[in-house]
């Protein structure tokens, strides 16, 4: 076939595909989301709403992104892997990027009003923006992520203590910030602790360690839609939710809060092992999340009351309330669920990690 004499221009796109062998990694960052966080009433300094929003459209880019090993967020970022051998879009970084970055900001603003139910949509159009790095061997990949949680932990407790600070205490936000300038992690915990009763390794693991999304097994016969909700009417825990966590389900979750699904096991009581959840964590999480936007009368207020409620369940109880057996091996499949573990340090990638890094069939090039 002829070609026209305009296809010239084609020859001006440039190859940008990625170097074969190393891991992809995409991290997404909000643009201005100091402003989006204010213009729309973010609680302070986390807004369950809003981090669940940004796990859901996490979860999407997973569910579409095959891929995708591994994702974490905090914050207004996400950063997804790919697995080594990743032949999407044969490697092209735009195409990758691009894609990502583009699914993760439509399902934002696609399930917005499932979290914040009082605003139809968001009121002006969020932006987030993406990069891809290019990782040589495991050891940096670890060392990412330790790098990404550590942040979380170390932005987590400056804006709890900041806000303890401006908003009990009654510190303009320059004095706050005054009063907090050469202070350690042991410093800000030791003020939240005796000035403001807060103990800060109870606040929920969201907020300390941020969210990890791991394929895993799940129960073969729990609804696809269920574990990654596509449609919204399949979301768990919306307000059009078909789906609805099984009673027990529901009775196990809440009376361990959100973050109970599986706490590591490095911050459990000696001897105690990690509480195993059989039931699809993710329904489980959003159903209680929403239970509590519901009965709420405010963002603030709601964030207090699931503080309160997960630090005095804690206090009370002192080991998991559900333990439950593995289903077996053979009805499981894999699907994307969600957790809020240490993924700082070697017994991640050894255990629930292991999959991420491990060794892949080497495939032929195409010549
Ligand atoms: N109140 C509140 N603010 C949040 C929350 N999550 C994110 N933010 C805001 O989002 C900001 C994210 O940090 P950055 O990415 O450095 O700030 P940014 O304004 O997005 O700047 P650029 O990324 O450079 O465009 C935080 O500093 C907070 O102001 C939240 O749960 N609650
Ligand atoms: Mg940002």
């Amino acid at each position: 076939m002829a070609k026209s004499k305009y296809e010239y221009v084609k020859e001006f796109e440039t190859d940008d595909k990625m170097l074969r062998n190393v891991y992809v990694l995409v991290r997404i960052d909000g643009k201005g989301f100091h402003k989006f966080s204010q213009t729309h009433n973010f609680a302070k300094p986390n807004d369950v709403r809003g981090i669940s929003l940004m796990n859901h459209a996490a979860r999407c880019v997973m569910h579409e992104l095959d891929d995708i090993v591994i994702a974490f967020g905090e914050s207004d970022e996400y950063s997804f892997l790919f697995r080594k051998s990743t032949d999407l879009y044969q490697r092209r970084e735009s195409k990758i990027v691009s894609t990502v970055v583009s699914l993760f900001t439509s399902a934002y603003v696609y399930y917005w009003n499932d979290y914040f139910t009082e605003l139809k949509r968001p009121l002006y159009p969020p932006v987030f923006d993406g990069r891809a790095v290019l990782y040589p061997s495991e050891v940096e990949v670890k060392d990412y992520f330790a790098w990404r949680q550590a942040d979380t932990h170390i932005n987590n407790l400056f804006n709890t203590s900041f806000w303890a600070l401006v908003e009990e205490g009654g510190l303009t936000p320059k004095a706050a910030e005054a009063r907090l300038c050469g202070t350690d992690s042991k410093d800000k915990n030791e003020m939240l602790f005796t000035e403001f009763n807060t103990n800060y390794s109870k606040l929920p693991a969201m907020y300390r360690k941020g969210s990890v999304l791991l394929r895993e097994q799940i129960p073969k016969d729990a609804d696809k839609d269920a574990i990654i909700p596509t449609l919204p009417e399949t979301l768990p825990g919306s307000k059009s939710a078909k789906v609805t966590p099984a009673p027990d389900t529901a009775t196990i979750t809440l009376k361990n809060g959100p973050d109970s699904i599986s706490e590591p096991v490095s911050e459990a009581p000696s001897g105690q092992t990690t509480p195993v959840t059989v039931v699809n964590p993710v329904v489980s999480q959003d159903a209680v999340m929403q239970e509590r936007i519901n009965n709420s009368s405010s963002s603030e207020d709601k964030k207090r009351s699931i503080d309160a409620n997960e630090a005095e369940q804690q206090d009370a109880e002192g080991e998991p309330v559900a333990k439950k057996d593995v289903p077996a091996f053979k009805r499981m499949k894999k699907g994307v669920v969600i957790d809020h573990i240490d993924i700082i340090g070697e017994k991640f990638w050894t255990g629930r990690g292991a999959y991420i890094l491990a060794p892949e069939k080497k495939k032929k090039l195409h010549s």
